[in-house]
């Protein structure tokens, strides 16, 4: 059950933006479709709701062949980045709407849309208008809105992307206790990375119209299928002929075996991180390697710009391709 995705190709002109599409969604967890700009991820979203047709392959929702169906057969709930709500509504009447043109009685749509407001913290704002809400509690609306027809799918197409960074932030931690309370099927579409590894039970990550690896955050991020992977789902640097991540680098001020050495010759503060930029000594492998450590490693380590120091993945590293 779940989503079941077979064989989906999409062309624009000759452009290919989905190419052999296999994909099974789980259903009750909370998938990320993650990738660069341009990749395919939106254009998949908006096939599994039936706002985009494919030029070949299957979509079957929760057991239903949704192929052939229009969007509002699918029993879908939809928000996008730029949610259109209804501006001369309240928030209950916009959350009613949808139960209101399906002629549910009038009792069942106002309790449906009080626990809903109450779900997304919106409970006291019921009676405002759109345009009298933040950014945020918009979004919010809008999942409530989603979630009112009992959705068997809900697909998110960057909800919070045109949000600040601390509103973003807040709203994500909300999305995964309100995932935690409804247990609704959700695809999620997002470009930062972050964002996918905190929220989601699952990952697809999409690049140029295919799918590159799909699997759970841990999964991704200490094993990684490819460099394009790798890179995408965090900072990467060279040690040698290594590709690994800044902090699985040890540091150390003194000579052991199987080590890069050479001088700091940058030094950035960000927060509690020292983010070092490692000049090798090896005329091979010239380029600065990138190393993360803890204020308290950089003070305990005496570590300053000059320094000479020696290099090595740390032990349990996973995430290096050779
Ligand atoms: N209606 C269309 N006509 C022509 N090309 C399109 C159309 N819709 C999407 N594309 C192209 O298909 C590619 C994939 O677009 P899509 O929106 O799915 O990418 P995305 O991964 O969601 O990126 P973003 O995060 O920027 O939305 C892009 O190169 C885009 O320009």
């Amino acid at each position: 059950m779940g989503i079941e995705i077979r064989g989906v190709n999409k062309n624009f002109g000759d452009f290919t933006a989905l190419q052999d599409i296999d994909l099974s969604i789980p259903s009750g967890q909370l998938t990320a479709l993650l990738g660069p700009s341009g990749g395919g991820k939106s254009t998949l979203l908006r096939i599994i709701a039936g706002l985009e047709s494919s030029d070949s392959g299957t979509i079957e929702i929760e057991g239903l062949d949704a192929t052939g169906l229009p969007a509002q057969k699918r029993n879908v709930g939809f928000v996008f980045q730029h949610y259109a709500a209804f501006k001369h509504m309240t928030v209950h009447k916009n959350v009613a709407f949808g139960l209101e043109i399906r002629k549910k009685p009038k009792a069942e749509v106002n309790k449906r849309v009080t626990e809903l407001l109450e779900l997304v913290h919106l409970d006291h704002l019921a009676h405002r208008l759109p345009s009298q809400l933040s950014g945020g509690q918009r979004q919010r609306m809008a999942l409530a809105r989603a979630l009112a027809i009992e959705p068997s799918v809900l697909l998110l197409d960057e909800p919070f992307g045109a949000l600040d960074a601390k509103v973003r932030k807040e709203l994500r931690e909300w999305l995964r206790r309100l995932h935690d309370e409804v247990h609704v099927t959700t695809v999620f579409v997002t470009h930062d990375q972050e964002e996918a590894l905190e929220v989601s039970d699952n990952l697809v990550v999409i690049n140029e119209g295919r799918i590159e690896q799909i699997g759970t955050p841990d999964d991704l991020y200490d094993r990684p299928a490819s460099e394009f992977v790798l890179s995408f789902l965090g900072p990467v640097t060279r040690l040698g002929d290594k590709l690994i991540r800044p902090h699985d680098i040890d540091i150390t001020r003194y000579e052991h075996a199987a080590t890069t050495s050479g001088r700091i010759t940058r030094w950035t503060r960000v927060g509690f991180e020292i983010r070092l930029e490692v000049t090798p000594d090896d005329v091979r492998h010239p380029d600065p390697v990138q190393v993360t450590v803890t204020r308290t490693e950089a003070t305990a380590l005496q570590l300053h710009e000059g320094a000479l120091v020696w290099l090595r993945p740390r032990a349990g590293a996973e995430a290096v391709v050779g």
